[in-house]
């Protein structure tokens, strides 16, 4: 397992290129017949990438996590994030998931395994009480597209683990999937920043041979890092995190810290961003 120690602002905005993605990017978490963990100092948040091929695999241990096992003291979020269908066993319960479906695991799960030929992206945050483990479908959130073709950014915004009405309910963990139109290319412009919580993003569905550019940092000394197909960019509470494609994507975000209200964001108003 991988640490990632997070750096200041003032740090940030003088590190090269090398430094910023050493510190911001995790890549090639997908990796057939493997589950591959990093630990960040960012709200304790743990990304994982699940890709069984072949045979089954159990969520193991860590020695980072300190405890008897993975979610004794934590709750993790899944999203099968391929087309091809993968089943998550926890304890005897077999949850079937499907493109872009979601599943919540509450603390004190002993035995989670994954199988399927697909890949499983997993965001994992503490938790002090167990909330039920349970599957939310991407095709049952009819959330109405936001943004507009005139800005480039027409794209629907699927909230499946938060605080409000039809959502799964969790400790801390705020889970979701953006999906941007053909022809829009633009995430989470205006951006904000929301120093009550991190925020994670991984790019996926980026066409081969197309990039995002990620903006981060403060609003007025940005930074940028260029992902291309399922890299995972860390947001601390300070930064924005926004990006511009070479063409559309998707990516999901995922958020740990002291709140779970999806709308307590500062914006920041394009013309204050330097
Ligand atoms: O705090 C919330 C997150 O930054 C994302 O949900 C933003 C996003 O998906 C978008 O605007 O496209
Ligand atoms: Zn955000």
């Amino acid at each position: 397992m991988k640490l990632h120690y997070s750096a200041s602002p003032d740090t940030t905005n003088s590190m090269t290129t090398e430094q910023l993605r050493d510190t911001y990017l995790i890549q090639s978490i997908f990796q057939p017949g493997q589950i591959i963990a990093h630990y960040t100092d960012l709200d304790r948040m743990v990304v994982v990438g699940v890709q069984p091929a072949g045979a089954p695999l159990k969520l193991g241990n860590y020695k980072e996590i300190g405890s008897s096992y993975f979610l004794e003291r934590r709750e993790i979020g899944i999203l099968n994030i391929t087309k091809t269908p993968g089943t998550v066993t926890v304890g005897g319960n077999k949850y079937e998931l499907g493109h872009l479906d979601c599943l919540y695991i509450g603390l004190g799960e002993q035995d989670v395994t994954f199988s399927g030929d697909t890949q499983f992206y997993c965001i994992s945050t503490p938790a002090h009480m167990k909330y039920p483990t349970a599957v939310l479908r991407g095709e049952d959130i009819k959330t109405p597209p936001i943004g507009d073709p005139v800005n480039a950014n027409k794209r629907v915004i699927r909230r499946y683990i938060h605080q409000l009405e039809g959502g799964i309910k969790s400790c801390q963990l705020v889970m979701g999937c953006t999906t941007l139109e053909t022809g829009s290319v633009w995430n989470t412009m205006p951006s904000h920043v929301h120093s009550r919580r991190t925020e994670v993003y991984l790019y996926f569905d980026v066409p081969q041979d197309q990039m995002v550019v990620h903006l981060m940092g403060e609003p007025n000394r940005t930074r940028n890092i260029m992902v291309q197909d399922r890299d995972v960019v860390l947001s601390p509470g300070w930064s924005i995190h926004s990006g511009c494609g070479t063409a559309a994507y998707r990516f999901v975000w995922a958020m740990g810290g002291d709140n779970q209200k999806f709308e307590d964001m500062d914006a920041v108003e394009i013309k204050d961003m330097r």
